[in-house]
């Protein structure tokens, strides 16, 4: 009988916490996306800042860009300190276009170009939809969605329309089966694939590619936290996913890497699905999870 396979190397997830990776090892050559400018929203934490990270490691100037510039300026310094590469803290909030605007402004001055955008802003938390107010709704279509179409749309405008560029949008695959209490964050992410196929047929014209990296549950992270990753665990809700596991931010870096860099160069509109292959098989336990809400309702009061 043959010997059964050996596991595959899960990537190392060195720390949990915001704090850049303190080794690293290429498995893609190190110059792949040498002096490029990646502009990257809610890159001051979790997968945004890993993907900051793991970018400049392979030679690029970074943009980092949300709403609290203290925790900007503190990423920037630990991440050029870390790699060696410039990262330039931008205060934005993806809902105003005028923010955008002046942010890209601010980056052709500073780094003089922009070759991809990552849209990774987004605002989650579980409810279910019975407590969901109106404004809770639109408010994460706000931020996940019209942020989104905002941040492309400045960026094309202002740059990619006549230098061409390369976008991936951050998407979820928790919408793709309907998941419990995430009505709001569900919605949002599939109109993010829908215009992430939508605006890569127009702007593939003009050498803009255009794709997503849908996510699973990812450790280390403020949506893990919330969506009651750590409990979920310990209700062995992970048991369900066919690799076993909660997936890492460098995981979540590398395939966004991928997606930004020529190795893909004929890819545009597709969603590369990061998840474990939870979404095909995905506890969906609707009593599980609300028993998770309800716990974390309590805990807060
Ligand atoms: C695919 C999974 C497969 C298998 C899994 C198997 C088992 C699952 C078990 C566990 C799950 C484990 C892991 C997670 C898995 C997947 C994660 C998937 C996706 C994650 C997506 C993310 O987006 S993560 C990003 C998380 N980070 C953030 O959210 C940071 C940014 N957030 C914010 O700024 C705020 O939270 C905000 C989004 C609310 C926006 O802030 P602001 O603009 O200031 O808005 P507010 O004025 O505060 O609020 C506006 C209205 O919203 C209401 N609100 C706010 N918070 C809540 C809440 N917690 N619950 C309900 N309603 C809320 C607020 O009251 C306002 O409404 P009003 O009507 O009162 O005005
Ligand atoms: N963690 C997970 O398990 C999964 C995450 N994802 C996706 O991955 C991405 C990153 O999530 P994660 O790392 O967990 O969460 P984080 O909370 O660390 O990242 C979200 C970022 O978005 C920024 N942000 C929020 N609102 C705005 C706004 N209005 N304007 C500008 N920036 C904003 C926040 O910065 P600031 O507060 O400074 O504005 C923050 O840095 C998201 O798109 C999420 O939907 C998808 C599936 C699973």
């Amino acid at each position: 009988m043959a010997e059964p396979q050996r596991k595959e190397e899960v990537l190392p997830e060195d720390v949990g916490t915001d704090d850049c990776l303190t080794s690293y090892t290429h498995i893609y050559s190190p110059d792949l996306l040498k002096d490029q400018v990646a502009f990257i929203t809610g890159g001051g934490s979790g997968i945004g800042l890993r993907i900051a990270d793991v970018f400049m490691r392979h030679g690029c100037d970074t943009v980092i860009a949300s709403r609290n510039f203290d925790k900007l300026k503190e990423a920037a310094e630990k991440l050029s300190a870390a790699t060696g590469r410039r990262c330039l803290p931008l205060c934005i909030d993806v809902r105003q276009p005028e923010s955008i605007a002046a942010a890209v402004d601010e980056t052709l001055k500073e780094l003089g170009r922009i070759d991809v955008l990552i849209n990774n802003a987004a605002g989650n938390f579980l409810c279910p939809a019975t407590a969901l107010s109106f404004n809770a709704f639109k408010t994460v279509m706000e931020i996940d969605t019209m942020g989104t179409f905002n941040t492309s749309k400045v960026v094309y405008e202002k740059w990619f329309k006549d230098h061409g560029g390369n976008i991936v949008n951050i998407s979820a695959t928790l919408g793709y089966k309907g998941q419990a209490l995430q009505v709001h964050a569900g919605s949002a992410k599939a109109a993010n694939d829908a215009m992430t196929r939508h605006l890569a047929v127009e702007w593939g014209p003009s050498g803009v590619r255009v794709n997503a990296v849908a996510p699973g549950p990812i450790s280390g992270t403020e949506g893990y936290r919330r969506l009651g990753g750590p409990r979920g665990e310990a209700a062995g809700l992970f048991q369900t996913i066919p690799l076993q596991r909660a997936g890492n931010k460098t995981e979540m870096a590398h395939c966004t890497l991928f997606l930004a860099s020529p190795a893909s160069s004929y890819v545009t509109g597709a969603i590369l699905v990061a998840d474990g292959g939870s979404w095909l098989t995905s506890a969906n336990d609707f009593s599980k999870l609300l028993g998770l809400w309800s716990s974390e309702k309590k805990r807060e009061k």
